[in-house]
């Protein structure tokens, strides 16, 4: 299968973002083949199994999985190629370790939460529900419309008439920041930070650079739709998604990695793999990130001349769109097996840990752990639990370090990072039975990723999610998906982005059903 085979759809990459794009391109009708460098579908949000246990690559926090609305776009993305994940509801989102004792959960249930939060701030127990209750406001706005491409003047029109008072509302919050509307409920510093820290754990900024829309989703969704696990791990959701793919006509190929998009006057025409082999396609569908698939910035290593598309053909709106975008940091993380009488009954799959408030930008600041085990005993061996933990650190404190350097640096850090987690799990270390250490250097090698990034940041403070490129990009013919499109970081808001995607090419394409979706 080459030149011969002329395909309406090359989606380059596995990633959530990917895969909803090309489910949903078969799902029209079209003939899609995704590309894949690794072993395994699903990017950042694959699984990986070693001793009886099933490791999530990334977060094991999945929003998007509701029965109801428009923005459960997990259950929306697998139920129309047919697919469905068995989800076991997590009653708290997370439970925060701030410093000085302040530990607050996250319950599912909003009413809950609000007096909890309001009971650790009495003083400030109208601002914390004004605040709130506005970000309920902006996720009501994107839960009463189907939510397709922005950049289809089509949809726009058909959504504005059937909602007209939410587009309004959406278009309203569109240029701000989390940061501006929480200083108008709230005046108690340390309320502020902790709302900081809310937005750092799945945005990696604090709220004066987190988009106002991201956070009406993330804020309402936890407690509307709950955080669900997908029974079986956070793999299941990619592995689904091909089975959909494939049963409309789709194809999907691992140990596929496309090294180049080929272009004919200037536009895509298809994608050259690593091994030669050429293939050609109507559409190109990126979902490496942007400074993977544009050239104009290397990290100072072995990158230089390895984008999918060479400096001449990229885009002058790329270099606009890094100087507004950097990559944030990687992580640090241990997927480690552990006896499972370490973890007392009752305790929640995810927590937050920060000692010191001054550290929550800093490398290796803040501790993320997720037990998915604790929610699905299945994913580890008898008696046996995951504790799966990370912490942001940037390829700069890993690079040019000689191989015994290297070794010793993962150890040295994760002995540190596994002494921090003693202060929530005491006997943490002595309970160890399994032990994987991934650095910034692992994340690039595994997923891809440019500098093993989480994803794109606001290099300073922008107008909310105004200035993120949708998918179209300036090359004709090719697009861009996940978490370097509108809306950013998230399997949700990649989810969408695939959505978007899918939509844009479809119409292109000439395969969108005239009426939007139910
Ligand atoms: N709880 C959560 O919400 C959660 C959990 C995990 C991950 N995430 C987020 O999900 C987002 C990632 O999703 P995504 O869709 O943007 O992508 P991704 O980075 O997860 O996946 C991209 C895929 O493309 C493949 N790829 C890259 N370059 C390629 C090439 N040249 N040829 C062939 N294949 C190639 C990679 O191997 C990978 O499988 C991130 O923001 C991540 O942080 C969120
Ligand atoms: C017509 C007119 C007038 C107008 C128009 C307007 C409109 C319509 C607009 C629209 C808009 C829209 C649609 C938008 C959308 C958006 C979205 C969808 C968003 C989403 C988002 C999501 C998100 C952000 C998510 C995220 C999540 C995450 C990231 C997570 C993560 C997690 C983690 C990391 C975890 C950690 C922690 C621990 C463990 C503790």
């Amino acid at each position: 299968m080459s030149d011969q085979q002329h395909w309406d759809a090359v989606v380059i990459g596995s990633g959530i973002g990917g895969l909803v794009t090309a489910s949903q391109l078969a799902a029209k009708g079209a003939r899609t083949l995704v590309l894949e460098r690794y072993l395994i579908p699903g990017g950042s949000g694959g699984a990986f199994k070693r001793e009886g246990y099933t490791f999530d690559v990334g977060a094991s926090m999945i929003f998007g999985f509701g029965e109801k609305g428009y923005t459960n776009l997990l259950t929306r993305a697998l139920a129309d190629v047919g697919e469905h994940c068995e989800t076991i509801p997590d009653q708290a989102q997370l439970e925060y370790h701030m410093p000085g004792g302040l530990n607050i959960a996250v319950d599912r249930d909003y009413e809950t939460f609000i007096a909890d939060l309001s009971a650790r701030f009495p003083h400030e127990a109208t601002g914390v529900r004004r605040f709130y209750d506005t970000c309920w406001q902006v996720f009501n706005c994107l839960d009463a419309m189907p939510l397709l491409s922005l950049e289809d003047p089509a949809y726009l029109t058909k959504v504005f008439f059937k909602a007209p008072l939410a587009c309004l509302g959406l278009a309203r919050w569109l240029p701000f920041n989390v940061g501006a509307v929480a200083r108008q409920h709230i005046n108690d510093e340390q309320l502020l930070k902790f709302i900081d820290i809310e937005c750092f754990c799945w945005s990696v900024m604090p709220a004066d650079r987190t988009p106002m829309i991201n956070a009406g989703m993330v804020f309402s969704d936890r407690h509307a739709g709950g955080i669900n696990y997908p029974r079986g791990g956070v793999g299941v959701i990619a592995e689904k998604l091909v089975h959909g793919l494939e049963r409309h006509g789709g194809a999907i190929r691992y140990k596929a990695r496309v090294t180049k998009v080929l272009l004919e006057n200037g536009e895509a025409v298809g994608v050259k793999l690593a091994d030669g082999e050429t293939i050609r396609a109507k559409r190109v569908i990126s979902n490496a990130t942007r400074w993977d698939t544009f050239s104009g910035q290397d990290d100072g290593s072995t990158r230089a001349g390895q984008a999918l598309v060479d400096e001449a053909n990229t885009p002058k709106k790329e270099a606009f769109w890094r100087r507004r975008y950097v990559p944030s940091p990687s992580f640090l993380s241990l997927h480690l097996g552990v006896r499972a009488d370490l973890i007392p009954a009752g305790t929640h799959c995810h927590h937050l840990l920060l000692e010191d408030w001054n550290r929550m930008e800093d490398e290796q600041g803040v501790i993320f752990v997720s037990m998915p085990s604790l929610l699905d005993p299945d994913l580890a061996p008898a008696g046996h639990h995951i504790v799966h933990t990370f912490t942001p650190s940037s390829m700069e404190a890993w690079q040019g370090l000689s191989p015994t350097d290297y070794r010793a640096k993962k150890e040295a850090d994760a002995a540190r990072l596994i002494q921090r987690l003693e202060a929530i799990l005491p006997g943490l270390s002595e309970a160890i039975t399994h032990k994987e250490i991934g650095t910034p250097r692992s994340h690039r090698r595994f997923l891809g990723r440019f500098q093993g990034s989480y994803g794109p940041i606001p290099a300073m403070q922008l107008p909310g999610l105004l200035p993120m490129p949708f998918n179209r990009t300036g090359v004709p013919n090719l697009y861009c998906v996940g978490d370097s499109c509108f809306p950013g970081q998230g399997l949700n808001a990649v989810a969408f982005s695939g959505f978007a995607c899918a939509h844009r090419v479809g119409a292109d394409l000439g395969l969108n059903p005239w009426a939007l979706p139910a």
